[in-house]
């Protein structure tokens, strides 16, 4: 069976993928399964940090490796948190920045809280061949967080087109429309060709 390190050590991210990847025949495995790496997550981009977290991983496991960057884009507050998204209010703390969140929009009224989030997946082989995707989902900053399920800033994010946020979609609901979804079905559509390449 292929073996794919997920280079993450996001705890949500590692349980969406492991069920959006389990119809594949692909053995997932994450950087909870390896010793330790440091990741340097200091690029300006998604795709920057991708690549940073690809490479890194890489290198230190000689394997083929998916790398996620992914955040939540506020137009209010000029892309902020953009992907300063997991280190928002000063260390990773989901209920912080949520808290952050909260008070920067305190003054935006309900039709200008327009957001999304997005992800850019990065998959690099140990010979250098690259795939990428990304994916978006678009929709609004609640005034008060709403749902347990997910993780990260979904407690207060409600999709386009639905009443309930995201953390009160089941994981299947929430895969079916995410940005991860997303960028991982387009991942999927070309992944046996990066595979064989
Ligand atoms: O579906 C999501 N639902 C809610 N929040 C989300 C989602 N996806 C990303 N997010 C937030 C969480 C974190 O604050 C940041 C990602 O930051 P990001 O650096 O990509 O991930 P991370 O540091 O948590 O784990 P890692 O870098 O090891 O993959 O955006
Ligand atoms: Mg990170």
């Amino acid at each position: 069976m292929k073996m794919l390190v997920v280079a993450t050590k996001n705890a949500g991210k590692a349980r969406e993928y492991r069920k959006m990847f389990a119809p594949f025949d692909v053995e997932i495995k994450t950087l909870a399964d390896f010793p330790p790496i440091t990741i340097n997550e200091d690029g300006q981009t998604f795709a920057e940090n991708a690549l940073i977290k690809a490479q890194t991983a890489v290198a230190a496991f000689n394997l083929p490796v998916m790398a996620d960057d992914s955040g939540l884009v506020v137009d209010a507050l000029n892309g902020a948190p953009g992907v300063h998204s997991a280190r928002y209010a000063g260390d990773h703390d989901d209920a912080a920045n949520n808290a952050k969140l909260l008070r920067e929009l305190a003054n935006v009224p309900g039709e200008q809280r327009t957001a999304h989030f997005h992800t850019t997946i990065l998959a690099l082989k140990p010979d250098g061949a690259k795939l990428v995707t990304e994916g978006r989902v678009n929709g609004k900053i609640l005034q008060k967080a709403r749902g347990n399920n997910g993780f990260g800033y979904d407690p207060l994010f409600i999709p386009d087109g639905y009443d309930c946020s995201m953390a009160e979609l089941t994981a299947d609901q929430k895969n079916q429309i995410s940005h991860r979804g997303r960028a991982l079905r387009a991942f999927m559509d070309q992944f046996a060709e990066w595979w064989q390449a």
